[in-house]
């Protein structure tokens, strides 16, 4: 039997919906969110736009900055620095890669770890692990609310994430330990991957090289999410060798239309989440 397809473009539409019903209703001033856009990358120009165009329709405000890539590190930093203090500026990123010259790190650091809507910071990676309340980053996020869509109980479950960034592989791991699954890390240097995968019941492919996981590596029924976005000759295809993948899985995600569109909609709750938590409104932050 065909695996369940998991729709992320419907379930971050819906989760986008939530929000606005939420900042709506929110007193006073309207959440903010702060983009910084370094360079011309083009796919970071059009996630950019993406995160504008998404603030808006949700009725947040959206404040755009577009820097050269020749701009100084001190500037970028400066422009940090200014965000962090500007009182209607409730989340701050910095879209990333960064050109070589620029310290990505340096800058995550820089930004208010209570802004930081992108949970990049070492205090929200720190707060991850231990269980305290900050941000977690936006698309882990999104792939832990598409694996509960589907899978009733995490707990016990055995869970491989494919790839450790600290974007995605780490925080992957850390909510799923969060949800009491035994989590292996598999990367570049693991083994034999294989092993790894036949006894998963959630995958997590974030490891950037196309179709590297096929459905004979998969085991029968399995939850498998698909963070890879891999530009190639014949377009834009995941982590998972979907067409081999879908057979043996339980439920999958597809590229594009998976995982993707959850990123934009989680960083929107994230987000509404610091406004709230700034201004001392309740949100239901378990509620989407
Ligand atoms: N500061 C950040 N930088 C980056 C992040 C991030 O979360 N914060 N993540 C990625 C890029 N990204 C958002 O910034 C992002 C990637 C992909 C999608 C998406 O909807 N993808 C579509 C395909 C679109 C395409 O053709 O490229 C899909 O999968 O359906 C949204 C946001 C790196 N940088």
């Amino acid at each position: 039997m065909a695996a369940r397809l998991i729709d992320g473009k419907a379930r971050a539409a819906a989760l986008r919906a939530a929000v606005a019903e939420r900042v709506a209703a929110f007193p006073g001033r309207k959440p903010g969110l702060a983009v910084v856009l370094v360079g011309e990358d083009p796919a970071s120009s059009v996630y950019v736009r993406s995160k504008n165009r998404a603030c808006a329709e949700a009725g947040m405000r959206g404040f755009e900055h577009r820097l050269p890539d020749t701009v100084a590190q001190a500037d970028l930093l400066a422009l940090v620095d200014r965000l962090n203090a500007d009182p209607e500026v409730d989340g701050i990123l910095v879209q990333l890669p960064l050109p070589k010259h620029i310290d990505a790190n340096k800058v995550i650091t820089r930004i208010d770890p209570d802004k930081d809507v992108d949970g990049f910071h070492p205090v929200n990676a720190g707060r991850l692990a231990t269980g305290l309340p900050g941000f977690v980053p936006c698309t882990p996020f999104g792939c832990l609310m598409l694996i509960r869509d589907v899978r009733e109980r995490l707990a016990g479950l055995e869970a491989v994430v494919v790839g450790r960034s600290n974007i995605v592989g780490k925080p992957m791991a850390q909510l799923l330990i969060a949800e009491s699954c035994t989590v292996t890390v598999a990367h570049s240097r693991t083994r034999d991957l294989g092993l790894h995968l036949a006894r998963a019941d959630v995958v997590v492919a974030a490891v950037g090289v196309p179709k590297l996981i096929r459905g004979d590596q998969l085991k029968a029924g399995a939850t498998v999410i698909d963070v890879g976005i891999n530009r190639t000759d014949v377009g834009l295809v995941g982590d998972v060798d979907f067409d081999s993948a879908l057979p043996v899985a339980g439920a999958i995600t597809p590229v594009p239309g998976g995982v993707g569109p959850m990123t934009i909609a989680c960083l929107l709750r994230n987000t509404l989440v610091s406004a709230g938590r700034r201004e001392g409104v309740e949100i239901d932050e378990g509620g989407f």
